[in-house]
């Protein structure tokens, strides 16, 4: 990268055609140094324009900002001698500037979008490249992981960090990624300046209506991927099987998008036939364009099975040929906090950790453990605070209504009262003719679910995945379902 880049290079224009060179870009004006541009970003707290003033004084040499924005800084803009760049859409506009500041990015990227299953297919596209012999990664809730490793906070991150670790990877040879699409990501445009192969859509359930506050701007922002994003000559793939995949599928057709449709749907083009279940997987029967494969999967959950569809028309949208692509299926492997089998009790019984933490991941999760189960199904769900609390009681009615015994418990409290987030978890899981208990201490839960099990029966560890810590208040405590699931067998067993 080079040390400065001027206005032109970043493909911006003042106001009155000044000129300047940037030597570093950021939101955050207590990042600002001499040389930086600042982008003032309307905020769901406050406008990023508040700070113009902060950012001027720490030596900013351009303001990028809305309209709203630069009304808000006239004063300190008039005195400034600054170069100002009022954009419609500033978050779009600053998305392209970081895609041009840091310059490369791997030749293949495709993104996933959907409610659940963007960090499975993502992390199964990432091991068929691998097993291919490409150098690929996976970008999102797990950070990047493949080819080359790097620690992310968000599924999507912020354009600046976006970009910087897209450069990166390419710096480090990597020439497939597959990355996830959140909707609060597509929404702010944090990957607008991505240019993708293909885009890939899972399903649309009820998530993060604290923030998109209607089903209907949630979808939308999902929709963005492939009305905004994805160029008109970039594939989509879409299951077709998703009460919405024929209307997303439309929308990608209506811009001349190639659409690649995945499911058990008569008209998707790799379409799943059949699956047969046992305790330790499935096979599949599957066909790409009429002709029939079968393969065996040695992954739990018959929704892993639409997951991986998912993945292989993404690398099949991206130029793999689609034998190389089924031959990876027999040696793909669990992903991380995902129908995961954390431990086994003496007596066989098993025991999952899932990340499922809406209500229709619990439903999904706990149905697909049925064909793989012969006694009770016990589940230990709970919810995040500080996070759309309208799924809470939908959450426990799903569990309820899909396993033998619940077990309400804490996922990460964040601010909220862990009791009144409980209660509302159980209000859904009572009268439901289940055997329902609450024990707020998460480990305390799973030492008590895995104590229930006989031969036979199975436990969920549903909410948190592959998480490694649990956030109480402002503090993030050390602790991981996988790992406490094996304590407590091992105490159980009298083994500790
Ligand atoms: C709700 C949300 O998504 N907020 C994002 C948003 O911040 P905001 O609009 O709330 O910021 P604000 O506090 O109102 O401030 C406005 C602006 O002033 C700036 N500021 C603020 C203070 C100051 O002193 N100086 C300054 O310059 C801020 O940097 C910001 O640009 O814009 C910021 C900059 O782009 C993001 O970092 C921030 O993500 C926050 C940290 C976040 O936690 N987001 C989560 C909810 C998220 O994005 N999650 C998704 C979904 C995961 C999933 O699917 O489950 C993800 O992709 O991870
Ligand atoms: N195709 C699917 N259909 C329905 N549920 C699924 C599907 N794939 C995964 N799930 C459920 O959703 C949970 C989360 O899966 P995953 O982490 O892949 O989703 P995500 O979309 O990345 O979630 P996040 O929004 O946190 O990034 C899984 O643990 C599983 O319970
Ligand atoms: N990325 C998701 C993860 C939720 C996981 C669950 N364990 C919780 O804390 O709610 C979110 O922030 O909504
Ligand atoms: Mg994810």
């Amino acid at each position: 990268m080079a040390e400065t880049k001027s206005l032109f290079e970043l493909g911006l224009t003042a106001q009155g055609g000044r000129q300047a060179q940037i030597s570093d870009i950021t939101v955050d004006s207590r990042a600002v140094r001499p040389g930086t541009l600042f982008a003032a970003l309307p905020g769901s707290r406050v406008h990023g324009a508040n700070f113009i003033l902060a950012a001027l004084e720490s030596g900013a040499a351009a303001i990028l900002t809305d309209a709203e924005g630069a009304a808000l800084a006239k004063d300190a803009l008039a005195t400034a001698n600054v170069a100002l760049i009022v954009a419609q859409d500033p978050r779009q506009t600053l998305a392209q500037t970081a895609s041009l500041w840091f310059g490369s990015h791997p030749g293949t990227v495709v993104a996933v979008t959907g409610t659940n299953g963007k960090t499975s297919v993502s992390t199964f596209c990432r091991q068929m490249w691998e097993l291919m012999g490409l150098a690929g990664v996976n970008l999102g809730t797990t950070g990047v992981e493949g080819a080359w490793s790097y620690p992310l906070k968000h599924t999507t991150p912020e354009p600046i960090t976006l970009h910087r670790v897209l450069a990166e990877a390419d710096a480090h040879d990597v020439t497939h990624v597959a990355m996830e699409a959140s909707s609060h990501g597509l929404d702010q445009r944090r990957l607008d300046g991505v240019i993708l192969t293909a885009a890939g859509f899972t399903n649309f359930s009820q998530d993060h209506l604290d923030y998109h506050e209607t089903f209907d701007a949630y979808f939308d922002a999902k929709m963005g991927l492939f009305a905004r994003v994805l160029s008109e000559d970039g594939i989509a793939v879409v299951n077709l099987d998703d009460p919405k995949g024929h209307e997303v599928s439309a929308i990608c057709a209506a811009r001349g998008q190639e659409v690649i449709g995945v499911g058990k749907a008569s008209d998707a083009r790799l379409r799943l036939i059949s699956q047969r279940f046992d305790a330790t997987g499935q096979d599949i029967r599957f066909s790409w364009q009429g002709r029939p494969y079968q393969a065996r999967l040695d992954l739990m959950g018959g929704f892993q099975a639409e997951n991986v569809l998912l993945a292989a028309g993404l690398l099949i949208a991206s130029g793999a040929l689609p034998g190389d692509v089924f031959a990876t299926f027999p040696k793909l492997g669990t992903v991380r906090g995902r129908m995961e089998l954390a431990a086994t009790r003496e007596n066989g019984a098993a025991v999952f950790v899932d990340y499922a933490h809406t209500p229709d991941a619990v439903q999904t999760a706990l149905k697909a453990m049925r064909p793989h189960v012969m006694g009770r199904i016990v589940v230990i769900v709970g919810a995040g605070g500080d996070r759309d609390a309208t799924k809470r009681p939908l959450m426990g009615a799903a569990a309820a209504e899909n396993a033998d015994i619940v077990i309400v418990t804490d996922d990460n409290p964040r601010s909220e009262d862990p009791a009144s987030i409980r209660a509302a978890v159980l209000s859904g899981a009572i009268d439901k003719g289940k055997t329902v208990t609450e024990v707020g201490d998460r480990a305390e839960a799973i030492l008590r679910g895995i104590d229930l099990l006989e031969a036979g029966d199975a436990l969920l560890i549903a909410g948190k995945g592959h998480e490694s810590g649990q956030t109480v208040g402002d503090t993030v405590l050390p602790f991981d379902d996988v790992e406490q699931a094996s304590v407590a067998v091992a105490a159980l067993e009298g083994k500790i």
